[in-house]
């Protein structure tokens, strides 16, 4: 069986506090966008992994779609398998790529072996592998908070505008980019702001990983400040970058991005 993980971009991040476990508390929205990953999984005498495009760093072993395996097969049974991954969502993007296969993965195994687990429960089995991933178990806009994986519904339609999608060739780390932030409470929750109208969204919401970022890789801030000068009604550093997206009336001309990134149009 095949399926075809998404990627998110994160409409506002406000990073509140820093929990006893490390991690921290943080506000945001997560959008879907359409920029796919290619999963397939098919049964097998033994457990292998093949990927294809894009290179993933790391050992095997440590792919989210390999941990996701064993996680599941700890509670069911589970025959060995045979997976393939086409990565094609830049990796270090703050886009979830990583994240998203292990979400898509959790419901391709369910369904593949017909598991009869819950979305909630498939949620509770991607949070062990990471705060971004249960998102993507149903990857619709959801107001998120916590370690960014509790989540209330949002409505936020964005289907009427042009979003557009910018990745420097730049990679930077999530660990890295929580270290150069300072927790700061927020005094308006970004679940009342989203409900602004788009255009009054650049005066009042940010993503707090953009000022220590766009110090170290000012590369970024060049591409946030294109996006503006093209007509963009909203431009902002996805998560913990280094992508950029900006929401458009109308699709731009971002040709002359193309020479130094890689532009994704309409996403
Ligand atoms: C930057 C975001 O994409 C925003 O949506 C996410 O917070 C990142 O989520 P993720 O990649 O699934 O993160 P994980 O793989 O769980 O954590 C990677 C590292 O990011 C930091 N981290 C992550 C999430 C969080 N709420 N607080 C953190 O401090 C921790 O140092 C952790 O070791
Ligand atoms: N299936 C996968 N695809 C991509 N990266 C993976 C995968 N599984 C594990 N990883 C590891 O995750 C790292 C990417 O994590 P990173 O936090 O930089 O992701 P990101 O694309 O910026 O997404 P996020 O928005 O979650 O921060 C890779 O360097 C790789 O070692």
């Amino acid at each position: 069986m095949i399926n075809f993980p998404i990627a998110k971009i994160n409409i506002g991040l406000n990073i509140t506090a820093r929990r006893p476990d490390g991690y921290h508390n943080l506000e945001t929205v997560f959008y879907p966008v359409k920029i796919n990953d290619v999963l397939e999984v098919i049964q097998s005498d033994e457990l292998s992994f093949q990927a294809s495009g894009l290179g993933i760093p790391g050992r095997v072993e440590d792919n989210l779609c390999i941990k996701a395996y064993h996680l599941i097969k700890h509670d069911h049974h589970l025959p060995p398998i045979s997976i393939h991954l086409h990565k094609h969502i830049p990796i270090g993007a703050g886009l979830g790529g990583g994240s998203a296969d292990a979400g898509y993965f959790i419901k391709l195994i369910n369904q593949t072996f017909n598991l009869g687990l819950s979305a909630d429960a498939m949620m509770d089995y991607a949070r062990l592998l990471g705060a971004d991933c249960a998102f993507f178990i149903q990857s619709t806009p959801v107001f998120a908070f916590g370690k960014g994986d509790q989540f209330e519904p949002v409505t936020l339609n964005l289907s009427n505008y042009y979003i557009a999608l910018v990745m420097p060739p730049t990679h930077v780390s999530t660990a890295e980019a929580y270290r150069g932030v300072k927790p700061t409470p927020v005094k308006q929750s970004l679940k009342q702001l989203v409900e602004l109208p788009l255009a009054e969204w650049r005066n009042h919401i940010k993503n707090d990983f953009e000022e220590s970022i766009f110090t170290n890789h000012p590369e970024i801030r060049g591409v946030k400040a294109a996006l503006y000068q093209s007509g963009a009604l909203y431009a902002s550093m996805s998560g913990s970058g280094a992508s950029v997206f900006g929401i458009f009336e109308k699709k731009p001309d971002l040709d002359f991005l193309k020479e130094d990134n890689q532009v994704f149009e309409g996403v």
